[in-house]
């Protein structure tokens, strides 16, 4: 399989919902589990097997790169609905593997830039990385630094960002250590610093202990997901301090494992009956997750929504007014809670995300230009945003390469008419098949059974 170029797309007319949305919603798998899990699989002591996992850029992206480290991935007939299961077949230990340097294509994956280094540098193959324009602003040097601390080389050109070169260092392999690896980094501007080693601890001799030290880290529960994806394959991994967290050497087990729909990515889909006043369905709502976007179920009742999950099914109906909220660390979910605060009567504050601004695009600037472009009133703080409410109208809502602006502009131009969105190609990042699902979803509104 081969990484797709997202394409581009003409300027796109969000559909505008006359009336309440009133739809059944799936969604596809979701990023987080599906990366984490493909890395897994590459590093395992057999071959594995994914169930329903997410078909988009970032996780052909990861395939992609994992494929030119030596891992054999292939699609094998499943039941999900947006796309094959995936075998993987791990990775060759670093003695078997070939010469040459090894390229790796990040696109704007955070996944794939912060997951995939350790995974080359324990190959023992020299491996360049690089991505698209966007991706070489984002943050990286914790990478480079902790990879550094392992004892590997990384030629970057002194910015600690893409592009560099991962290569094996005097002390990468001390076959015969027993000790942890030590490392101490600084990940307030990104958790997937501390995933991405926890990831492949157990495999370096004597695992690891990792410490952040610095500012809080974000997405606490991006990295809460990656310690429980690692207990599901036999590594044994503790917190052993406020932020610190140690992985005992060993053996990742090969697994067979259902990937949970992307509960980040039905948010916008949430979103539009917050919008519209209607009434929305996600079948197959985990009853436990680690995924954040379960937050929806806290996040959509303080802004006036009714929630309800019952047999599995998740059920949102908006409110004719949204309420303003105050709202601390909504992670990735931030551009489309910025959308309902958009729409809502009264104030709203976000906080704790000032590492949005280290996303596919600076999110906090994107998110206040935007709302402002469409006649709206916001502004940027130290550490998150302020929206408060001001009719707002149509106008072309930048995209900026990053899918969630794409869909914070398709959840406003439901009850706002004019809205149009510049590249919702770029949604193909994690959800290629939104433009269709979210037409359907407009168009059931009043069919009979609501099926969108
Ligand atoms: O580990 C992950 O899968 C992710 C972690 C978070 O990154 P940050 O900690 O950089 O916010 C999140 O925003 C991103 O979408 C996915
Ligand atoms: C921040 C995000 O992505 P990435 O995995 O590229 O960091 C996101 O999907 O909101």
């Amino acid at each position: 399989m081969t990484a797709t170029e997202p394409a581009a797309a003409p300027i796109w007319p969000a559909p505008y919902a006359s009336s309440p949305v009133d739809a059944t919603v799936r969604v596809p798998g979701s990023k987080s589990l599906t990366n984490r899990y493909l890395v897994l699989a590459a590093i395992a002591d057999g071959p594995s097997l994914l169930r329903h996992p997410l078909h988009s850029r970032d996780s052909a992206l990861m395939i992609a790169a994992l494929e030119a480290l030596g891992a054999r991935i292939e699609a094998v007939d499943g039941t999900g609905a947006f796309g094959p299961d995936l075998r993987v077949t791990p990775l060759e230990p670093s003695a078997q593997a070939g010469p040459g340097t090894v390229d790796i294509d990040c696109g704007l994956a955070g996944t794939v830039m912060r997951f995939v280094p350790p995974v080359a540098a324990l190959t023992g193959r020299p491996t360049r990385f690089d991505g698209d324009p966007h991706a070489r602003v984002r943050p990286m040097d914790t990478v480079v630094d902790a990879l550094r601390q392992l004892g590997f080389t990384v030629n970057d050109d002194g910015r600690g960002a893409l592009p560099f070169i991962v290569a094996p260092g005097d002390a990468a392999a001390p076959e015969n250590s027993t000790a942890p690896a030590r490392v101490r980094i600084d990940a307030s501007k990104s958790s997937q610093f501390v995933s991405a080693l926890l990831l492949v601890g157990c495999r370096l001799p004597g695992g690891l202990v990792l410490e952040h030290s610095g500012e809080s880290v974000p997405s606490l529960d991006h990295i809460n997901m990656t310690v429980s994806v690692l207990r599901e394959v036999g590594v044994q991994v503790e917190t052993t301090g406020p932020t610190e967290w140690t992985v005992s050497p060993g053996p990742v087990r090969a697994f067979d494992v259902l990937v949970e729909q992307d509960l980040s990515n039905a948010g916008p889909f949430l979103a539009a009956a917050m919008a519209t006043g209607g009434t929305v369905r996600i079948p197959d709502w985990p009853a436990e997750t680690t995924q954040v976007g379960d937050l929806w179920r806290e996040i959509l009742p303080r802004m006036g929504g009714r929630v309800d999950l019952a047999d599995g099914t998740l059920t949102v109906t908006g409110p004719g007014r949204i309420d303003g909220i105050d709202l601390a660390d909504s992670s990735e979910l931030a551009p489309t809670v910025a959308a309902i605060c958009a729409l809502a009567e009264g104030e709203s504050r976000l906080s704790g995300i000032a590492h949005l601004r280290g996303h596919e695009t600076n999110r906090l600037e994107a998110l206040v230009s935007e709302i402002k472009r469409l006649g709206g009133d916001a502004e940027e703080t130290a550490d998150g945003i302020i929206i408060r409410p001001l009719p707002l109208h149509g106008g072309v809502v930048d995209s900026y390469a990053d899918h969630r602006m794409a869909t914070f502009g398709a959840v406003l131009g439901l009850s706002v008419p004019g809205v149009e969105v510049e590249d919702i190609g770029t949604t193909s990042k994690t959800m290629p098949e939104f433009p269709e699902l979210w037409q359907r979803m407009v168009d059931s509104a009043g069919a009979p059974d609501g099926q969108g």
